[in-house]
Order: C-alpha cells, then sequence, then structure tokens
C-alpha cells in the first residue's frame, strides 16, 4: 500500500467522486472537491501529486480551473487528468492544449483509470526527483547555487513585505587551493563535506538556510535576523570549524582548517536588489582574507581573535558604494 500520494478528485456528481474515492483510496491518499474554487483552495493548501478533474462543473468548469492552475507559480507544475463524459476528439484535444496530461472518458473504467493514474503519479515522482537534484550540491549535499539564487529571491521578497531584516554570510575555507596540493583532492572534497556539515549543524532556526556556493565558498541566508546577531553566529560557526581540529600543514593561517567569513545585513526596501546585499557580503569576506584569513567580518565587527592572524582595525569595513 502506498499513501505517499495524494490524488484530487474534483466532480460535481457525488456518486462519481464515491467511485473515483473508492477505486483509489486503496493505494493512494485521495482528497475531494465538488466544485472549482474548492479544487483551487486545496490544490494550493494540499499540494497533490495529481488531479483528477471533472470538465463539466457548474459555475467555474474545468478549463477554467485548469487554466488559474497553469497561471499560479504554486500550483502550475501538478499534473491534471480530465475526467469527463464528452468523448469527441475535439474536446480531447481542447483538454490537452489548456495544458491536461490525459484524458480519462466516462463511463470509467477501473482497470483504465487505476493504469493512467499509475503512470501519472510515477511521473509525477521521477519529477520531483529530478527537480531535488537539479537543486542539490552532489558533494556536500546542500542546496546549489540555483537554489540559493531563488531562495535569496524569495527570502529578499519576504524581508521587503514584511520590513524585517535580514542578514546574508558568505564563508570561504581558508588556503584550500594549499590542503588539495598537500593533502589530495579526495581528502580536500572530504573536508568540504565536513564543513558543509558543520554549517548546516551550526544554523539554529528552522528558516535559516545554506547552500554549496560554489569551489570551496558557501553562502547562509538569515531571515530576521540583524547583522550583529548573524556576526555572532558566524563567529560560533568559525570556532566549530577550528574545533574540527582538521590539520592543515600548507596553510599560512593556523594549523587546522579555518574558514573566512564576510555578513552583511539591511531591512531590504523595494528598489534596492538582493544581489547587493549578497556582493556586500561577497565584499566583507575579501576585506576578512586580506585581514589575515580565519576571521568574520560584520558591520563594524571583527573577529577579535584569530591564531596569529593580521588584525588591522585601520582597514575600512565599509566599501565605497556599498
Ligand atoms: N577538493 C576539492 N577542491 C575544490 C573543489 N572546488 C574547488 N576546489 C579547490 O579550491 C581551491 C580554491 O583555491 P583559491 O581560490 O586559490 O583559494 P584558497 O587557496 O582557499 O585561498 P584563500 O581563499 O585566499 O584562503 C582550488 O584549488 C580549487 O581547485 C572541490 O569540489 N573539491
Amino acid at each position: 500500500m502506498n499513501n505517499s500520494q495524494t490524488i484530487l478528485v474534483v466532480d460535481d456528481v457525488e456518486i462519481n467522486l464515491h467511485l473515483l474515492q473508492g477505486l483509489l483510496q486503496p493505494d493512494h491518499r485521495v482528497l475531494t472537491a465538488d466544485n472549482g474554487p474548492d479544487a483551487l483552495r486545496i490544490a494550493l493548501e494540499q499540494q497533490p501529486d495529481l488531479i483528477l478533474l471533472d470538465v463539466i462543473l457548474p459555475g467555474m468548469d474545468g478549463y477554467e480551473v485548469l487554466q488559474r492552475l497553469r497561471a499560479d507559480v504554486r500550483t502550475k507544475h501538478i499534473p491534471v487528468i480530465f475526467v469527463t463524459a464528452l468523448n469527441s476528439a475535439e474536446e480531447e484535444a481542447r483538454g490537452l492544449e489548456f495544458g491536461a496530461v490525459d484524458y480519462i472518458t466516462k463511463p470509467l473504467n477501473a482497470i483504465t483509470v487505476r493504469a493512467r493514474v499509475a503512470t501519472h503519479l510515477k511521473l509525477e515522482r521521477q519529477r520531483r526527483m529530478l527537480e531535488a537534484l537539479a537543486n542539490i550540491d552532489g558533494l556536500t549535499e546542500l542546496p546549489n547555487r540555483r537554489q540559493l539564487d531563488s531562495k535569496l529571491q524569495a527570502v529578499w521578497d519576504h524581508a521587503v513585505r514584511s520590513g524585517s531584516e535580514l542578514s546574508v554570510a558568505v564563508i570561504d575555507v581558508d588556503c584550500f587551493k594549499q590542503y588539495n596540493d598537500s593533502q589530495g583532492h579526495a581528502r580536500g572534497d572530504n573536508v568540504l563535506r565536513l564543513v558543509a556539515r558543520t554549517i548546516s549543524s551550526s544554523l539554529q532556526r528552522s528558516t535559516d538556510f545554506a547552500a554549496r556556493y560554489g569551489g570551496e565558498e558557501f553562502v547562509v541566508l538569515l531571515p530576521a535576523t540583524p547583522t550583529d546577531g548573524a556576526w555572532l553566529l558566524m563567529e560560533t560557526l568559525r570556532r566549530n570549524i577550528e574545533r574540527l581540529a582538521i590539520p592543515h600543514p600548507g596553510s599560512t593561517v593556523s594549523s587546522v582548517v579555518s574558514i573566512s567569513v564576510g555578513v552583511a545585513g539591511c531591512t531590504p526596501l523595494p528598489q534596492q536588489r538582493a544581489a547587493s546585499l549578497l556582493q556586500k557580503a561577497d565584499q566583507r569576506l575579501y576585506h576578512a582574507k586580506r585581514s589575515g584569513r580565519n576571521c568574520v567580518v560584520g558591520d563594524g565587527l571583527h573577529s577579535s581573535f584569530n591564531s596569529g592572524a593580521l588584525f588591522s582595525p585601520d582597514l575600512p569595513l565599509d566599501f565605497p558604494g556599498l
């Protein structure tokens, strides 16, 4: 029995709803709606894996429901099978043009319904798997840059709407080229995995988000977090990485693997761009590297301790134009 996938059945005739429910219920979680507006609401809230949609509905018909599902980014991906008594080739073509993935005609044949539903649920599982893979970094299993870009925009937009602060940190492993050169690429990969795991475990809230930005660079998004709070969290992370005590004989800054971090935060305004905040954090990372590595640079904040690094309080913490 597989209850992991959910099907929404939409039909205004109660006996049809019962019939389809009876056919599908043993294997799947089945939700029902007897009109278009309810179908749209349930689709949005429950995110079913498949919708069986009757074409003829009172008020808003199946074509309009399908159009509305396709027009909303939150529901446009949900596959829809049209179920109708209309069996002309013209109607079938119209349904498919509107974006239905398949077409089932009444009277329903139990074997056909189960087979088509099984096929489209399998395709949906595969689509979700591919989507997840396309958004995950294979080495560290953290979200990749692609996912980071869309997440940054989403948290930025949310912060604009809610007027809340958003902080961003860019993290870079120090002297990683020397690590690869002296210890080998395979060990280098292991370090990246460990750093990724330590970043994830150092984050405190479910809304915090970490991604591999590329190479030995990571980015953390901290919604509803002021810059000084983000700086403290990144300082804890810097220490947690040091505590891993991974020997790094080639490092010019520490005997163990260390990181440098740039932190920036703001209360986003509609006319500003999300990328500018990331750029600011990246500039501060550059500053952290220039001032000796193994440190966290934020808005006027700088790690007071770094093992043998040159902390130069004279260096400007803000860059012109940022
Ligand atoms: N093992 C491994 N190495 C990687 C991976 N991606 C990037 N690198 C290496 O990371 C190194 C980054 O080197 P640089 O950009 O010179 O920076 P760095 O040596 O860390 O120096 P600083 O950042 O200035 O401290 C390069 O040698 C890359 O080949 C990866 O997936 N695995």
